[in-house]
């Protein structure tokens, strides 16, 4: 008798869960960090058999395997401004960051032989952690700003010689409060030491689909502008305030058009 009335309960159920966005945002969130972990098992051994360690060309391994991940999450790109990748040159690309999920914009856009600047709290993420290294990422310590520097330095000094592009995020953490947190100043440090160009490019708001607080990830589509180089070339450590404002500028812009025009297409926000 139970049993019977059981089974409507048992139909009913995931119905209920699944038109939950609660759910869906918790479910969502879980399968991106256990399918990248699942990715990461699959590209470990590929990169180390066709590289044998660490390698910058192993970030072609990764950029293939993350390409697909976009669809099981409902989002879509809108990328514009590819002709201010087509160069040869070295150079640093900076961006927003807003959440994890920018990994998956990353890869949608990432050039050869460019690996990126990250806290050295990443390479404890599990596979995910290895993947990185392998990947030749810069790992830096947020909390000693001389330790960062210096490996920073470094990495100017070995840009050109290996042709190494590098990505920053000058923001220095994660930032979805709307807008642009003040730039730290090491991507401009670096660009003008090793004296390469500089490239923005900029992600629209995740505010119309990801809301961590309100606990929502629906669908949504997201525009990445990739903006014009801004020169370094005869610039000296005392351009870096003035090349650093000139770029927040820069990047501000772009930001406010591309997330009205996003949220616009995307139909109006609830939020
Ligand atoms: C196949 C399956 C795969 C599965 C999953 C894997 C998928 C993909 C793998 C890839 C994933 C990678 C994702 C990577 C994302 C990681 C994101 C992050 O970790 S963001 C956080 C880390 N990044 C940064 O912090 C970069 C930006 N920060 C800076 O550049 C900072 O400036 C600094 C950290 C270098 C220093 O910090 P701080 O002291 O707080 O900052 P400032 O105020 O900017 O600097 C203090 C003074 O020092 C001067 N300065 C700075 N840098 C330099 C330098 N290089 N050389 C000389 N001087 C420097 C600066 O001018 C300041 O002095 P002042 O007199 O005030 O001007
Ligand atoms: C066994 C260890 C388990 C660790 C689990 C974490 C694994 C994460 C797994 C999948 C997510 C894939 C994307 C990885 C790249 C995320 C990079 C990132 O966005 O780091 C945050 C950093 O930019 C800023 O951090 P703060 O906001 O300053 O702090």
């Amino acid at each position: 008798m139970d049993a019977v009335w059981m089974l409507p309960l048992l139909l009913v159920l995931p119905l209920l869960l699944w038109t939950s966005s609660t759910f869906v945002f918790y479910f969502k969130k879980c399968f991106y960090v256990a399918y990248m972990m699942l990715l990461a098992i699959i590209a470990i051994p590929i990169c180390i058999l066709k590289s044998g360690g660490r390698d910058i060309e192993n970030m072609r391994v990764i950029r293939f395997l993350v390409s697909h991940v976009k669809y099981f999450l409902g989002l879509r790109y809108q990328v514009s401004g590819w002709e201010h990748l087509q160069t040869d040159r070295p150079y640093v690309i900076i961006s927003n960051h807003q959440s994890s999920l920018d990994v998956l914009g990353m890869m949608e856009i990432l050039p050869d032989r460019c690996t990126m600047i990250a806290k050295k709290e990443l390479i404890w993420a599990g596979t995910v952690g290895m993947i990185c290294w392998l990947g030749g990422i810069v790992f830096i310590n947020r909390q000693k700003t001389s330790d960062a520097k210096n490996v920073m330095s470094d990495a100017a000094k070995t840009m050109l010689a290996d042709k190494i592009r590098l990505w920053v995020f000058p923001e220095g953490t994660r930032n979805q409060n709307g807008g642009l947190l003040p730039f730290k100043k090491g991507a401009f440090h670096l660009a003008i030491q090793a004296q390469v160009p500089i490239i923005p490019i900029v992600f629209s708001s995740y505010s119309n689909f990801y809301l961590r607080k309100e606990k929502e990830f629906k669908s949504g589509t997201i525009t990445l502008k990739i903006l014009p180089k801004i020169e370094t070339k005869g610039l000296t450590a005392d351009d870096v305030t003035p090349l650093s404002e000139q770029s927040f500028s820069v990047m501000r812009s772009a930001f406010m058009e591309i997330s009205s025009q996003t949220s616009q297409s995307n139909g109006p926000s609830t939020h």
